[in-house]
């Protein structure tokens, strides 16, 4: 159909992919950059009436680090994902001769969870509590397909409105071989060790409770933003009942991060359990 995005016929080694034509594609404005990428805002206008949809592009950075197979890999692993918490994939786009390829994705407009925070400081206790149920829910999600995502961090969470995030930025996910618990990475990660496990920096090895002690990170990242004063609960109750209810909701949440934070990543909670832990009441 004449200006949509074409399917083009899935083989077994390559999943249906939607391709978008590198013509009807108009950058606007840099958006950022991830593992191995740069990530554009464009419109996809094929009418060329500005009434197409606006799309983030990711660009390949053909840099030492990463390679077009990488990037593929990146690809299929975001085509194949269904969740609400996790960034949609739309499709690719192929540069003319196939030198290079973008991966194209729903923009969300307001960014990643690390610059709405700094911008919006006045997010309150409740709103907190259902962006890290939220991103707990994906990596449960990521959990049942046995992928890791290994860079886990507010920077690579998006801001969809003001009550939903979502886990962006695939570029170092990996799936657990089917007879082990873990996976081992050769090279060393780019990221920051901050939100890296002991065995990750150690042993560089990475798991689902790997992820999740980069999820105890998350946590901390959106409570130090956190405006306890907002909390909706504050206006109505007395003074002790705000105390109580300010304590009773920081220690909740501080307990929970000290699981994620266990050494020994056996002793760490599961995604399902720590949900339960911050299950959205
Ligand atoms: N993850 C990760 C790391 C890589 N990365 C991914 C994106 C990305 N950004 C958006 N939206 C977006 C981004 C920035 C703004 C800023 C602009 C300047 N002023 C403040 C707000 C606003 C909206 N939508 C996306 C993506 C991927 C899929 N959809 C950006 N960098």
């Amino acid at each position: 159909e004449y200006g949509h995005p074409v399917w083009i016929t899935s083989t077994p080694a390559q999943p249906e992919q939607i391709l978008f034509e590198e013509r009807h594609l108009r950058f606007i404005s840099s958006l950022g950059k991830g593992n191995f990428g740069s990530v554009e805002l464009c419109r996809y206008d094929p009418l060329g009436d500005n009434t197409g949809e606006l799309v983030a592009v990711k660009k390949l950075q053909p840099n030492k680090k990463s390679t077009l197979e990488d990037f593929k890999k990146e690809v299929n692993i975001l085509s194949i994902f269904e969740c609400d918490y996790i960034v949609k994939y739309k499709g690719v786009c192929y540069s003319t001769g196939r030198l290079s390829m973008s991966l194209v994705m729903e923009y969300l407009p307001y960014g990643s969870l690390i610059g709405y925070l700094e911008s919006y400081r006045h997010v309150n206790t409740r709103r907190m509590l259902l962006f890290a149920s939220q991103i707990c829910t994906g990596m449960e999600y990521l959990q049942t397909l046995r992928y890791v995502h290994r860079d886990l961090a507010a920077r690579n969470i998006l801001v969809a409105n003001e009550s939903l995030v979502k886990i962006a930025d695939f570029g170092l996910t990996k799936v657990i071989p089917s007879d082990k618990e873990y996976y081992r990475v050769m090279q060393p990660g780019e990221s920051p060790i901050f939100w890296y496990a002991p065995e990750s920096i150690n042993e560089s090895r990475f798991s689902h409770k790997s992820d999740v002690w980069s999820f105890g990170v998350v946590l901390h990242e959106l409570f130090c933003y956190c405006d306890t004063n907002y909390n909706p609960k504050r206006v109505r109750s007395s003074l002790l009942c705000k105390l109580l209810n300010v304590l009773l909701f920081l220690l909740q949440v501080y307990c929970l991060m000290k699981q994620c934070w266990a050494y020994d990543f056996e002793e760490r909670p599961c995604f399902s359990r720590a949900l339960l832990h911050i299950s959205f009441k």
